[in-house]
């Protein structure tokens, strides 16, 4: 069993290298242009995704490897008074999308993060963005699901695996921060 499993995490891995490398080179150029700009990075996503949204946000207003200023990533899966109270008052779809409209300024940058790529709340998230003018950009695995044609990026890890779709987007989750890290 556990080879297996290290087997199939190898073969994704490949499959990334293969098909992905260019789309996750432009999600770097994303990624960094917002920063530069001055913008700030929002992130959410459900589950495991919470946890990879909360783990980009950290290292961003923390450190990665580099010792660098403070850079504001911002996980809107955090703030439990905010998610009961939106969940309880406007539904658990909106939890993401109104902290979005909260917070957002046009030039920010949202990530959405949905193995699935079908999770409503994040779905929402995505065209609260948009409307609020942020890039935005998606981790999604399977087809896609709904985030194909809602967000500028979506970048699909090309399993059907949720636990693979999830190693490969904190993968690139880091890759990111490596390419904020090389600006300073
Ligand atoms: O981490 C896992 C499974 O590995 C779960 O917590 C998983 O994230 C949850 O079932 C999520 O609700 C799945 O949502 P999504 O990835 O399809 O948007
Ligand atoms: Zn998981």
């Amino acid at each position: 069993m556990v080879l297996n499993e290290l087997r199939d995490h190898q073969n994704i891995i490949q499959l990334v290298i293969d098909t992905l490398t260019g789309e996750i080179e432009q999600a770097c150029q994303i990624i960094t242009s917002t920063i530069q700009s001055g913008n700030k990075v929002l992130l959410a996503g459900n589950g495991g995704s919470a946890a990879d949204a909360q783990h980009i946000a950290a290292e961003l207003s923390g450190r990665f490897v580099k010792e660098r200023k403070a850079l504001p990533g911002i996980a809107l899966t955090v703030d439990t008074s905010a998610l009961t109270a939106i969940a309880n008052d406007h539904g658990y779809d909106r939890v993401f999308s109104r902290q979005v409209e909260a917070f957002a300024q046009p030039g920010d940058l949202f990530i959405g993060i949905s193995t699935s790529g079908n999770s409503q709340s994040v779905l929402n998230a995505f065209q609260s963005a948009t409307a609020f003018g942020c890039k935005t950009l998606g981790l999604s695995g399977r087809d896609g699901g709904k985030m194909n044609g809602i967000c500028d990026l979506n970048i699909i890890i090309p399993s059907n695996v949720t636990a693979r779709i999830q190693e490969m987007h904190i993968l690139i989750g880091h890759i990111l921060c490596k390419a904020v890290d090389e600006l300073f």
